[in-house]
């Protein structure tokens, strides 16, 4: 049986990478950072929370002596270093926090490979954000990286560390350069789960506008769950390379928020311009989406568009998700989840804006 080991499995790849690797019979030690109420939500929904093959435990990768104790304990074949500080936005407020956990973690995690057995192939999660004032269109393995973010520089210094074992100590190191990939199962601060949220309320009645950033910004959104494949396929190939995974579409805030409420069954126009745009329901013209220029970044990541083909070629990797389809999914589970809420607390749902379908999808949907 292979054993595999998942630093950060409390989050979206890792649990979607989890389940992936308990179908395909590995063992899985899967690691997540001290807390005072560690968070298996999503375990839970993708019914592995109580795999008897998997184990969980606490581990910090900033702490390079946990990191070598997991790996003399766990004996993985395969590592797979998803745990960091994710969140763009958080890392202009902790950028050293982010260095830390998102840059260094990384390096402690090969070194501690390199003491303990530096057989296990390693998985490094690098990022799109690593292009970031992007130098060629669309963005390849070969495009230079111009990050725009302290996390986009800790993504970078890790990632060349990767490449820098793989050629000083012949190491497994694979690299997956990652560009934006959504589920349920995404955090509420990235835009695509907030914006799934904000339509689900709405459509149940909610009168508070969807607050949003940046709505220029353009983006190449797949499905999580493609990418964790992805992953896998990268430590079984005969050699560590590098790989960008993407669906090498690129919309706009703007055109998912549409897409999103356009699944709600409310149409949406904007009007206005800048910090003053708005979207308004073309339906009773009320406000659906308002601009807060807190969400603004000091540096923005402007356009992002991937190119696969290596990974095509290579490691036969392909998405199977349209963005509609990703966007249904996302919009579809938390209108459910918020029809389940309401339901708890006793509140009469609203009217959704004409959904006969929400109670059928509210009873299939996953609890998130
Ligand atoms: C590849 C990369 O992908 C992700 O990073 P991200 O692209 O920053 O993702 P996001 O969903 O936070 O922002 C996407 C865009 O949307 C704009 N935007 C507008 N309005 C809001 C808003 O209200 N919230 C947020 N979060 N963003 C907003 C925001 O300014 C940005 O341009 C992470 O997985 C990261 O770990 C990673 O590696």
């Amino acid at each position: 049986m292979k054993r595999a080991v998942i630093t950060g499995v409390t989050g979206q790849d890792g649990a979607y990478l989890t389940a992936l690797l308990l179908e395909k019979g590995y063992r899985v030690h899967g690691t997540y950072r001290r807390s005072s109420t560690p968070n298996f939500w999503r375990l839970e929904d993708l019914g592995v929370r109580e795999h008897p093959n998997l184990t969980l435990s606490c581990c910090d990768v900033t702490d390079l002596g946990s990191l070598a104790r997991l790996i003399d304990t766990a004996e993985p074949d395969e590592l797979y270093n998803l745990g960091a500080q994710t969140y763009v936005a958080a890392s202009f407020e902790q950028p050293i926090a982010t260095a830390m956990m998102t840059g260094m973690g990384p390096l402690n995690l090969l070194e501690a490979v390199r003491i303990v057995n530096p057989k296990i192939r390693v998985y490094q999660a690098s990022s799109a954000e690593m292009f970031g004032k992007v130098q060629t269109v669309p963005q390849n393995e070969k495009t230079p990286f111009y990050p725009r973010s302290p996390y986009g520089v800790a993504k970078v210094f890790a990632h060349w560390m990767g490449i820098n074992y793989r050629e000083s100590y012949g190491m497994f190191v694979a690299s997956g350069i990652l560009f934006n990939h959504e589920s349920p199962l995404r955090g509420l601060e990235f835009v695509t789960r907030r914006i799934s949220d904000g339509v689900a309320r709405i459509a149940h009645g909610s009168k508070k506008p969807l607050t949003l950033g940046n709505l220029d910004a353009k983006r190449d959104w797949g499905y999580a769950k493609d990418y964790v494949e992805g992953m896998w396929r990268m430590l079984q190939a005969d050699e560590p390379d590098s790989f960008v995974l993407a669906t090498n579409r690129t919309e706009t805030v703007r055109d998912f928020a549409a897409l999103a409420f356009k699944r709600a069954g409310i149409p949406i126009v904007w009007t206005g311009q800048g910090e003053d745009e708005k979207g308004v329901s073309a339906i009773d013209g009320s406000e659906l989406v308002s601009i807060n220029p807190e969400f603004y970044r000091p540096a923005e990541v402007s356009l992002l568009i991937g190119d696969p083909a290596k990974a095509r070629e290579v490691l036969g990797w392909r998405q199977t998700t349209t963005l509609e389809e990703l966007c249904a999914l996302m919009v579809d589970a938390d209108m459910a989840r918020v029809a389940r809420e309401r339901h708890a607390a006793h509140e009469p749902l609203g009217q959704p804006a004409g959904h006969a379908w929400l109670a059928e999808r509210a009873v299939a949907a996953p609890r998130l």
